[in-house]
C-alpha cells in the first residue's frame, strides 16, 4: 500500500490539546545529533525507571513504573468516517491524559488494515520517528491492541518505548484501583498482558544491559536449565494462580452480603455505562450520596452501594459500576468478572449514556456488548434495561430532538448536573419497582412493629386504622414480601 503525506492527520485537525514542548512544531530544526544524545539520555532513565526484561521480582511487573509522560498518539484508520476516527483519537487522547501524560502530537494514517509487522507502514514508522525526535516524546501510544511483535517492531524504529490501548487502560485502572479486590483484579489483568510480551517488552532499549542481564539474581532462583525468562514466566504463573484464588475469596465475601442485601426485597438497581457517561453523579443526585465523580476515565472501580427512598417511601439500591469501553481489554473483563457479574445481577439495570458524546449510539452498542458477553458466560438472563440519557444540559437542541427520535419513548432524557429529568427517571423506577406488587389487608398485632416499618420501607401504606388487637392497614409490598407477611392477612 502506497503512503502519502495527506495519510496523516496532525493533532491539530484532532482537536487534540497541543501541548508540545520546545523542540515541537519545528521538525526540520533539529540538530540530529543532538536529538540522539537527548534520546540515549531519556532511554537510559527508562531503563531504571523498570522498562528492563531482567526482572527480578514479579511485584516490578506494574505499569505504574512505565510513566507515560510525553507521549505521541498514533492510529490506523480502516473504516468509519473521518469523525468516528477522530473520536476513537480523541478517545485516546483522554485515555492517556487520564492516565497523566502530555499529550505531543496525535497521528491518524489511513490504510486497509494495519501493518502485520509494525502496525503503522514501514514508510510512516520513520514519520513517526522523525515526530518523536521533534517532539522529545518518550512513549508513542498506539489505538487498538498490538501483538508482541508489532509493539517489538515499532519500538525498534521510533526507539522510544511503544504501548497501546490496552496497556494504557490497565495503566489507568492500576492509577484507580484503591479497594484490595480493585488492586488484585488490576494486577492479575496486567500480569495476563505481560505474559506473553515480556521477552519483547522494552528490548531495543536495554539490550545495553545485556551484560549484566541473567547473572545476576539467579542463584537458588531457577531451576536447571532453565533461562532467564522461563524463572520469570513462572513466578509470574504462581503469582496470578495466588490472585485467582484471593479474588475468589473476596468474591464469596461480597456475595454474602449482597444476598444479605437482597434478602430485604429491597430492589437492586445497578448504574452502568460507558465510562464518564455520568455513572456516579446519576447515583449522587438520586441518593444524595458523595460517590466520587471526575472528569477522568474509569474514576470508578469499585461498586459502591447507596440506599435511597423513592418518593412514596420505597427502599431501593442504587449500584454504581465500573464504566466501559470500546474494545474493554480482555485481560480486564477476565480479572473483573466478578465486579461485572454484579451489572448484570440486578431487578433493573439503568443504561447512562452520555448524550452530549459525539457518538453515542456506539456508546450504547459498546456497552451492551459486554453485557451481553457477561451474560452469555454467565448463563443468567439479563435484567430489564432503562436508557437513561445523561448530560442534555450539554446537548444542542438539534441533536437532542434526533436523539429523541431515534431512541423513542424508552429512553429517559435527564441532566444529572441541573436536575433535569429526574423527576421522571424517579417516576419510572417507581413504575418499574412497583409493577408486581400485591395489594393486600393484614392485621398487624401490636408487638409487630417491625413489619409496619418494613411495610413504610419496602412498599406503601394505603390506609391504616387502630383495633383492639393491633392496626388494620391496607398495603401494596412487593411479592416476596407479601409471602412473608401471608399469615397476617385477614
Ligand atoms: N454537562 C454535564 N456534565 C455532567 C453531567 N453529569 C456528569 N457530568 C460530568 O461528566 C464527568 C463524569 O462524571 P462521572 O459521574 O464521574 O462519570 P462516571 O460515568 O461515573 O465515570 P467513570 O466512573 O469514570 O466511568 C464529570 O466531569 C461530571 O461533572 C451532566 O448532566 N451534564
Ligand atoms: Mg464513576
Amino acid at each position: 500500500m502506497t503512503e502519502s503525506r495527506e495519510d496523516i492527520m496532525s493533532a491539530a485537525d484532532l482537536g487534540v490539546r497541543d501541548t508540545a514542548g520546545p523542540t515541537s512544531g519545528d521538525p526540520n530544526g533539529v540538530d540530529p545529533t543532538t536529538g540522539e544524545l537527548q534520546l540515549s539520555e531519556r532511554a537510559s532513565l527508562q531503563r531504571v525507571a523498570g522498562l528492563s526484561t531482567e526482572l527480578t521480582d514479579v511485584t516490578e511487573v506494574e505499569y505504574r513504573q512505565l510513566r507515560l509522560e510525553r507521549v505521541v498518539l498514533v492510529g490506523v484508520w480502516t473504516e468509519g468516517s473521518a469523525a468516528a476516527a477522530k473520536a476513537n483519537m480523541t478517545e485516546l487522547a483522554a485515555l492517556a491524559e487520564t492516565a497523566g501524560s502530555q499529550i505531543l502530537d496525535a497521528v491518524i494514517q489511513r490504510r486497509s488494515k494495519p501493518d502485520p509487522a509494525t502496525y503503522i507502514g514501514s514508510g510512516k514508522a520513520e514519520e513517526l520517528r522523525e515526530i518523536v525526535l521533534a517532539t522529545g516524546a518518550d512513549t508513542v501510544v498506539c489505538d487498538g491492541e498490538l501483538t508482541p511483535a508489532q509493539l517489538n517492531a515499532l519500538e525498534k524504529v521510533v526507539k522510544v518505548k511503544v504501548i497501546d490501548r490496552t496497556a494504557l487502560i490497565l495503566d489507568i485502572f492500576a492509577q484507580h484501583a484503591t479497594s484490595r479486590e480493585g488492586k488484585a483484579q488490576v494486577s492479575l489483568a496486567q500480569m495476563e498482558y505481560m505474559l506473553p510480551r515480556l521477552r519483547g517488552w522494552g528490548e531495543s532499549m536495554s539490550r545495553q544491559a545485556g551484560g549484566r542481564a541473567g547473572s545476576n539474581g539467579g542463584v537458588g532462583l531457577r531451576g536447571p536449565g532453565e533461562t532467564k525468562i522461563e524463572t520469570d514466566r513462572r513466578r509470574i504463573r504462581e503469582r496470578m494462580a495466588k490472585l485467582r484464588r484471593e479474588i475468589r475469596g473476596m468474591k464469596k465475601a461480597r456475595t454474602t452480603k449482597r444476598a444479605a442485601r437482597k434478602s430485604g426485597s429491597i430492589p437492586t438497581i445497578t448504574v452502568a455505562g460507558y465510562t464518564n457517561a455520568g455513572k456516579s453523579s446519576l447515583v449522587n443526585a438520586m441518593t444524595g450520596a458523595g460517590v466520587l465523580v471526575q472528569d477522568a476515565l474509569f474514576a470508578t472501580l469499585d461498586p459502591t452501594t447507596r440506599r435511597a427512598t423513592l418518593d412514596d417511601g420505597r427502599a431501593v439500591v442504587f449500584t454504581d459500576t465500573v464504566g466501559f469501553v470500546r474494545h474493554l481489554p480482555t485481560q480486564l473483563v477476565e480479572a473483573f468478572r466478578s465486579t461485572l457479574e454484579e451489572v448484570v445481577d440486578a431487578d433493573l439495570l439503568l443504561h447512562v449514556v452520555d448524550g452530549a458524546d459525539a457518538f453515542p449510539m456506539e456508546q450504547i452498542s459498546a456497552v451492551r456488548q459486554v453485557i451481553n458477553d457477561i451474560v452469555a458466560e454467565e448463563g443468567v438472563t439479563a435484567p430489564p434495561e432503562l436508557l437513561v440519557i445523561n448530560k442534555i444540559d450539554a446537548i444542542d437542541g438539534n441533536r437532542l430532538t434526533e436523539l429523541r427520535g431515534a431512541l423513542g419513548s424508552d429512553a429517559v432524557f435527564i441532566s444529572a448536573r441541573t436536575g433535569e429529568g429526574l423527576p421522571e427517571l424517579f417516576g419510572r423506577v417507581r413504575e418499574f419497582v412497583g409493577r408486581e406488587d400485591v395489594e393486600m389487608t393484614i392485621e398487624v398485632p401490636f408487638d409487630r412493629g417491625d413489619v409496619v416499618s418494613r411495610v413504610h420501607s419496602e412498599g406503601e401504606v394505603i390506609s391504616s386504622e387502630h383495633t383492639a388487637a393491633g392496626t388494620t392497614l391496607k398495603v401494596r409490598v412487593p411479592a416476596a414480601f407479601a409471602g412473608e407477611i401471608a399469615d397476617l392477612r385477614i
